[in-house]
């Protein structure tokens, strides 16, 4: 009941992730979801569970910056964190031109409309003193008015067209732009090292990247760019057309001119900093309704409802008491060019009514100058209002471009599927998933020098099982630099051996998993598999080669299928599943449901022993030369527990696999090869288990307190 309606609170959480923060977009809420999903999951290693909070005034504030962790980032961003973004960067509007290069020409023809909208528009003031005069002279110069409404008619048929074109060539290039920044920034995201994602301590901040962020920038790609364009030719334009009026009126309007132009630079400079608040502010609230609503049960089962209701209320009210403060400024600014404007207008009545009276102009000049004023005023206000979105946007869009131009410390290659995203003229066409092929499956006179093997998966082998060396292996995580977690860390496994590694909690057991996968890069020692340093493989290869079973897998919503090929796909036969679904007793269960193997299931809908067994399915679908279970039958009660552990006996008997088995539990130990104790990130006794617990030492403590009880 509690899992079924936790799946409602992460569509909820992503309607809240999106309502909170400005919104638009076909499908956002799936995109959010999936996001959501994807990004927590990358955070779900054990090691990179661990969320940091400090509480300032009652409001949760989440470490949010991103760290980066050479030196000479840093100094980037201490520059960065001294000087605000509180003028329209030069920087990000160039990368963001660049990013928008393929759809210049859909903008350039929405911008070339403007010319003749704009002048069609130009006209009407002229038109209008024409007529005024043509009325009171009666003059006969051929403006009648019904001859001069027809032609305005039809150059207003005109720009209606010209109108109807823009809009639509716009909405082209501003989706296409928007939809290209979401996809590349997601593809970015994952591809950033674990260390990177670990100073997200929620993907509240992420996800507003991707969508709040996205939406930002895609007004001011299209409806504040081209506004801004219509509002500097508009102005030119009527400025232009005073100047040829009346000059001396002209120099009239103009001495208002500069304190608008002081006022919208002042004001702009305080409004960008309270936008920037803003914006962070709402990402905390996301944030934390991401939390609760992620684990909305504990939160239950701890009375937390209130409190959480509270913060999360706390919250929204600092955002909106921000973006209230805001208004104001943003109120006065445009109050200003209002009356700034209108004082422009007043000026121009009073002093070309004396010159209407002194017959130094016409009447019909005295309208089409107001109303050139009225055009120039109306432009110049709807500027200011343009600057301080764009300065807002150009803010989103740099959170956005950080992290899109971030190279990951540890780089991965790219797949066909990468490039063809990045490469996609069209963001809109559908493309599909070409998937990595395993160009991983790795023997030892395979692996090269660079280690870098060609691409076989159509002769693709049986993995040898591999060999893993670790020496002097010296770790701490990026986040916690002073905290050493392994501690000159030495073990050699031959291939075929099955190894536990067992010691007490904390003692850096699941973290051994994390290097040997380059989740993490180590900082001291080496780790080779088959006789070649793991910094020699690319990384997708190197994971390939390793299969993890972890203590709480993650399923993905789809069927147990999908589950069980997850990251192959295609590459793995139907028969292949069912294989890995019955050595991993998924099968069974699986039975029971109506649709079998094709069973909808969810991150929540199993239990955990079903999960488990999907998990180890997968991985032993996967093929992998090196199998990692960390706690991987814990939630098996012990019939099912016996079964699995019979399974993969007798899949270790075929050979081909080197196992690692991270275990509390006797019964998973005891038919190891090899028994690896671990204190405080290093090897403190190796042997059998008969070995070891015939003599005195760590293991026998070890047993004493945590494996006695499931001795006997
Ligand atoms: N992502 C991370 N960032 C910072 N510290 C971490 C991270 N992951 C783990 N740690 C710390 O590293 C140490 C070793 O953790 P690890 O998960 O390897 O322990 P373990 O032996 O597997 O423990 P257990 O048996 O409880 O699962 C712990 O002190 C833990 O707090």
């Amino acid at each position: 009941m509690i899992r079924s309606s936790l799946r409602q609170h992460h569509d909820i959480s992503s309607r809240i992730a999106s309502s909170i923060t400005t919104t638009s977009g076909i499908g956002q809420a799936q995109s959010s979801r999936l996001i959501r999903r994807h990004i927590t999951s990358l955070h779900l290693s054990k090691s990179s569970s661990h969320h940091i909070i400090s509480t300032t005034r009652g409001l949760r504030v989440y470490h949010r910056s991103f760290a980066v962790f050479s030196p000479d980032d840093k100094d980037d961003k201490k520059k960065e964190e001294k000087k605000p973004q509180t003028e329209l960067s030069k920087d990000s509007l160039k990368r963001l031109l660049e990013f928008s290069r393929s759809e210049w020409k859909w903008i350039g023809l929405s911008a070339s409309t403007l010319g003749v909208t704009s002048s069609i528009t130009l006209l009407f003031p002229y038109a209008s003193g024409s007529v005024i005069d043509y009325t009171i002279t009666n003059a006969s110069d051929g403006h009648s008015p019904l001859l001069l409404a027809s032609g305005l008619f039809g150059l207003s048929a005109i720009a209606g067209g010209g109108v109807y074109l823009r809009s639509v060539w716009l909405a082209k290039a501003g989706n296409r732009i928007v939809a290209r920044l979401k996809q590349q920034l997601y593809a970015s995201i994952l591809r950033q090292e674990t260390a990177f994602l670990d100073q997200h301590t929620s993907t509240g901040d992420l996800i507003s990247r991707l969508t709040a962020d996205a939406t930002l920038v895609q007004q001011a790609v299209t409806s504040q760019a081209v506004a801004a364009l219509r509002s500097i030719v508009m102005s030119l334009g009527s400025a232009g057309m005073l100047l040829y009026t009346s000059p001396t009126l002209a120099a009239v309007s103009c001495c208002t001119l500069p304190p608008v132009f002081i006022m919208t630079r002042q004001v702009g400079r305080r409004l960008a900093e309270q936008q920037k608040g803003i914006q962070e502010l709402l990402g905390d609230a996301t944030s934390l309704a991401e939390q609760s609503l992620n684990h909305v049960s504990t939160v239950k089962q701890f009375v937390a409802q209130d409190f959480e209701a509270t913060r999360y209320r706390n919250s929204v009210a600092a955002a909106h008491q921000k973006a209230v403060d805001t208004a104001h400024m943003q109120a006065q600014l445009e109050a200003g060019a209002h009356i700034a404007g209108n004082a422009a207008i007043l000026g121009v009545l009073g002093y070309g009514g004396t010159m209407v009276l002194d017959g130094s102009i016409s009447a019909g000049d005295l309208t089409g100058f107001v109303m050139y004023s009225l055009l120039l005023a109306g432009n110049l206000s709807g500027l200011t209002a343009i600057y301080s979105d764009l300065i807002r946007s150009m803010a989103a869009s740099k959170r956005i471009l950080d992290i899109l131009d971030r190279e990951p410390l540890i780089e991965t290659s790219s797949t066909a599927s990468f490039q063809a995203l990045s490469n996609s003229k069209n963001p809109l066409a559908q493309i599909e998933y070409i998937p990595a092929t395993t160009s991983n499956l790795l023997s030892n006179d395979q692996a090269g020098e660079s280690g870098q093997v060609a691409s076989t998966e159509e002769t693709v082998q049986r993995p040898q099982a591999a060999s893993i060396d670790i020496q002097g292996l010296n770790f701490s995580y990026p986040s916690r630099p002073d905290m050493q977690v392994m501690n000159n860390f030495s073990l050699t496994i031959q291939p075929g051996e099955i190894v536990a590694l067992v010691g007490g909690s904390g003692s850096g057991k699941s973290t051994v998993a994390n290097v040997l996968t380059r989740l993490y890069d180590i900082n001291d020692g080496t780790i080779r598999i088959n006789d070649t340093d793991i910094q020699d493989y690319d990384p997708n290869d190197l994971r390939q080669m390793v299969g993890i079973v972890s203590q709480d897998p993650v399923l993905f919503r789809g069927t147990i299928r999908d589950n069980i090929r997850y990251g192959k796909w295609q590459n793995v036969s139907d028969e292949a599943i069912e294989r890995a679904a019955k050595q991993a007793h998924v099968w069974e269960f699986a039975q029971t449901f109506p649709n079998g193997l094709d069973t909808m299931v969810g991150p929540t809908q199993l239990s955990g022993g079903q999960r488990q067994r999907i998990a180890l399915a997968r991985v032993l679908a996967k093929e992998s030369p090196i199998i990692i279970l960390d706690e991987a039958t814990s939630a098996l009660d012990a019939q099912s527990e016996h079964l699995v552990q019979q399974a993969l006996q007798g899949l270790f008997a075929q050979g081909g696999k080197t196992i690692i088995s991270i275990a509390h539990r006797l019964s998973t130990i005891r038919h190891s090869s090899r028994i690896a104790v671990i204190e405080n990130g290093t090897v403190v006794q190796t042997g059998t288990f008969d070995e070891l617990q015939s003599m005195n030492g760590p293991f026998r403590e070890l047993m004493k307190t945590q494996l006695i009880g499931d001795a006997s």
